[in-house]
């Protein structure tokens, strides 16, 4: 288990992001080769939310962020993605430097977003707001278009329906298709389940289990934070903009001291 002060403090340690020996699968070994997030200090305008966070990322791996509200969790994953104001620190995606560049050229390496709110467009048909997701080709790739449809069947039955008119679940599933579309080699989703039924909430989860299991990677963060965790391979605790705790989901859901502050009891 890695812990620290870091919600008090601005100094970055070791502990920080050094899991404790135990770990069900191997949190101590990764190299945070797709993407690896250090030191980072980032903000909207002149106020800065977020304060030395560490994270990584490794190829094909499955990571959450879970947290309190306001922790900001979903600033780590705008930042990663260009959108708000970089302060300080570095961010590398595939081994490229991209602290500072704009959501453009960030997709161009290989990242897709899904944000929480106001992830597909309403006014297009299905199959436009698909088409979309591959704005930066020249064409559209029938071939992920396909791949797209059979992973989410509903979507090509209703690709000439305006998106305005799905119901939540099937908006998500847009909204993964459309940033599926580029063929990311890290697909970022902020908050999925949210406003979900409770009965499309573990049909959720599954898909997003699918997708990482045809080898994308995927950062979640997530309000349910018991069941990201159980899904996950590895989490990050946040806690006011910064690191707290950092280890394999499994051992972060029976560690008593997350379960206590974080998850409920
Ligand atoms: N566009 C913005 N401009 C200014 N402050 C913002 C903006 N978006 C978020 N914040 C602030 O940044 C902090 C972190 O917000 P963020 O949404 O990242 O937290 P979070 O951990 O994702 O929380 P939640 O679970 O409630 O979504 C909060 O204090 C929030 O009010």
């Amino acid at each position: 288990m890695s812990t620290d002060d870091h919600a008090e403090s601005t100094e970055t340690t070791d502990a920080e992001t050094t899991p404790t020996a135990g770990a069900s699968t191997d949190a101590s070994a990764v190299t945070g080769d797709l993407l690896r997030v250090q030191g980072l200090d980032a903000g909207y305008g002149e106020l800065q939310i977020l304060d030395g966070v560490d994270l990584d990322v490794d190829s094909g791996e499955y990571v959450t962020i879970v947290g309190p509200n306001g922790a900001g969790k979903s600033t780590v994953m705008k930042s990663v993605f260009g959108l708000t104001t970089y302060m300080g620190g570095s961010i590398t995606f595939d081994g490229e430097e991209i602290s500072g560049e704009n959501p453009e050229e960030i997709i161009h390496h290989g990242l897709g977003y899904v944000p929480q709110n106001e992830n597909v467009f309403s006014s297009l048909t299905v199959r436009e707001n698909l088409e979309m997701g591959a704005y930066i080709l020249d064409e559209v790739p029938q071939d992920r278009l396909n791949e797209v449809f059979e992973r989410f069947p509903i979507l090509e039955e209703r690709q000439q329906q305006k998106a305005g008119t799905l119901s939540g679940g099937q908006r998500q599933m847009l909204a993964m298709g459309r940033a599926l579309m580029l063929d990311p080699k890290l697909l970022m989703l902020d908050e999925p389940s949210a406003g979900l039924a409770p009965d499309l909430v573990d049909d959720m989860f599954d898909r997003i289990d699918e997708i990482n299991e045809s080898g994308t990677a995927v950062l979640m963060v997530e309000q349910n934070a018991k069941e990201a965790l159980r899904r996950c391979d590895r989490g990050y605790v946040l806690v006011q903009g910064g690191n707290r705790y950092m280890d394999d989901g499994d051992v972060l859901l029976h560690d008593e001291e997350v379960r206590q502050e974080f998850l409920g009891g």
